[in-house]
């Protein structure tokens, strides 16, 4: 993937609030940035970072500005070597490890911290600010690894790798390969930087990772839940089960609106209308029938996880902040990333929940005792061909082992607190693991959900082979000619993994409209 188009649509930073599809967007290079011309955007920006010169040169002393950082902030240091500071701070930051963040995180992580500074209260220069947005337009992408943030003092250590590339040192990613930050700067003829006194600390003081990586898991977990909803349905209608579970009045008597909306989205896939006043089979299992209430978690979630997420975004979280309007210099824990980390600890819940209860869906309908006339393994094998087919039976061992990692990583970070830093750090929030957990358990939660569709294309198939033709809904009925044309049905073993990888990337790029609903 190459940057945003020229034509791409922009969006524009001037200090306004932006929502999670704006960070999506950006990430996955449909839409460009543009930071505002207004005069009195620059204007505003130009105040904060002459009060700062203004103050250093009038007061002498300015909270890392001239002096050490954090628990060194009673160090002074001379006058003649102030200048220096700012790279001193991202290059003892420079320890990061692990992966390096990817394409799409590393665009979010810049977009996001350009729009923490551009709420104009971190004392930083526009010309900070224009080079953000150039490493955007030139899709120079820090190489950022993805470990050695504790979340509070922000994303210090992988954020230096941004303060570094945007002062010429470091990697980037770069026209399909790894170079030196220099060799891309000079290619679009930028200059590398010489920060300015605080503007080290603004850019890495801050929570520009978690929050990058919290819109991108928001965005897919949306999509889950549409996804394990869409599932659910197959297989109910795959497994003979009860449609009416989902009846209007009963979830009528349940007023959380998530799953209310989950539980009307079923009743249009199965297009069921009254239920008749007794049911020939009474009651299916809870995977089934209690899917509103798992898959309603996280609808009743997202709202407040959005609101969550998106105030962090349109947050000056920095310190100190600068108030150049009053002229005061405030001195908070605004890097401290608590409610992300809670929002990415309830995240991974509700997410590894849906991988949970689709594979329990999937045990049921591959089991020729629970499946109600389905073939066992779900194979298509017929004769004595059968006896040498093992259908969807290791995708379900398959399915259990992702399920099971997914649900171990459910540990909440943000309970792991540690005093660090000489223990002027002595409460964290370790918010980077939490969104890093999440993405991990979406991820996983993805291979369940293709595991899932592979079952409702045979699932459906099947059916329609012991019951007769099944009336579809015209969403359902779409959506397994859709399936049946990516998956042949599985009739003679045979490795499905190509096959599932295709799936994968289906998913990841939302290929199926689910729900006009919301
Ligand atoms: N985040 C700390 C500053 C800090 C910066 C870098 C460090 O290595 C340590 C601490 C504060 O604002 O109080």
């Amino acid at each position: 993937m190459t940057a945003a188009p020229p034509d791409a649509l922009p969006i524009l930073v001037d200090g306004r609030p932006l929502r999670i599809e704006d960070v999506v967007a950006v990430a996955r290079a449909e839409a460009r940035v543009a930071l505002s011309r207004d005069p009195a955007f620059e204007a505003r920006i130009n105040r904060g970072a002459d009060f700062v010169d203004r103050l250093i040169a009038e007061d002498g002393v300015v909270y890392g500005v001239s002096t050490g950082y954090g628990d060194s902030c009673t160090v002074a240091i001379p006058p003649s070597l102030v200048a220096e500071l700012p790279h001193h701070l991202y290059a003892y930051h420079g320890c990061g490890l692990g992966r390096f963040l990817d394409p799409q995180e590393t665009r979010a992580v810049l977009l996001v911290r350009l729009q923490s500074l551009a709420q104009g209260v971190s004392g930083v220069s526009l010309g900070l600010l224009r080079q953000l947005e150039a490493l955007l337009a030139h899709d120079i992408l820090p190489m950022i690894p993805a470990e050695g943030s504790v979340g509070a003092s922000g994303d210090l250590t992988p954020l230096s790798y941004v303060a570094a590339v945007l002062c010429g040192e470091r990697e980037v990613w770069h026209q399909g390969r790894v170079m030196p930050a220099a060799e891309a700067l000079a290619l679009h003829g930028l200059q590398p930087l010489r920060l300015r006194p605080k503007e080290g600390l603004a850019i890495m003081n801050g929570t520009a990772v978690m929050t990058a990586l919290a819109c991108l898991a928001w965005r897919r977990a949306d999509y889950l839940g549409r996804l394990a909803t869409r599932i659910t349905a197959f297989n109910v209608l795959a497994s003979a089960g009860n449609a009416h579970h989902f009846d209007q009045t009963l979830f009528s008597v349940k007023p959380h609106k998530g799953q209310q909306r989950v539980a009307a989205r079923l009743r249009a896939d199965l297009a069921s209308d009254r239920p008749p006043r007794n049911e020939q089979r009474l009651q299916d299992r809870y995977s089934l029938r209690c899917a509103p209430h798992v898959v309603g978690v996280l609808e009743d979630a997202l709202p407040w996880l959005r609101t969550n997420i998106e105030d962090e975004l349109n947050s000056a979280n920095d310190n100190p902040i600068i108030d150049a309007v009053e002229e005061r210099v405030l001195h908070g824990g605004h890097f401290y990333g608590g409610h992300i980390a809670f929002a990415m600890d309830s995240l991974k819940n509700a997410v590894a929940n849906l991988a949970d209860l689709l594979d329990r869906q999937m045990a049921l309908v591959v089991d020729a005792r629970y499946s109600h006339g389905l073939p066992a393994n779900l194979s298509a094998a017929r004769g004595e061909r059968a006896a040498l087919n093992h259908g969807l039976k290791a995708l379900q061992i398959s399915a259990s082992a992702w399920t099971a990692e997914a649900l171990k990583l459910t540990m909440p970070a943000s309970v792991f607190s540690r005093s660090t830093e000489c223990h002027n750090q002595d409460k964290v929030s370790m918010g980077t693991i939490a969104a890093r957990d999440a993405l991990r358990i979406i991820d996983l939660t993805e291979q369940v959900v293709v595991a899932l569709l592979v079952t409702a294309r045979q699932g459906i198939t099947l059916r329609e082979a012991v019951s007769g033709e099944l009336k579809l809904s015209p969403a359902l009925a779409g959506m397994h000619a859709d399936l049946a044309a990516r998956v042949p049905l599985v009739v003679e073993d045979r490795a499905l993994d190509v096959e599932l990888r295709g799936l994968l990337a289906a998913v990841r790029a939302e290929t199926w409209s689910l729900y006009a609903d919301a």
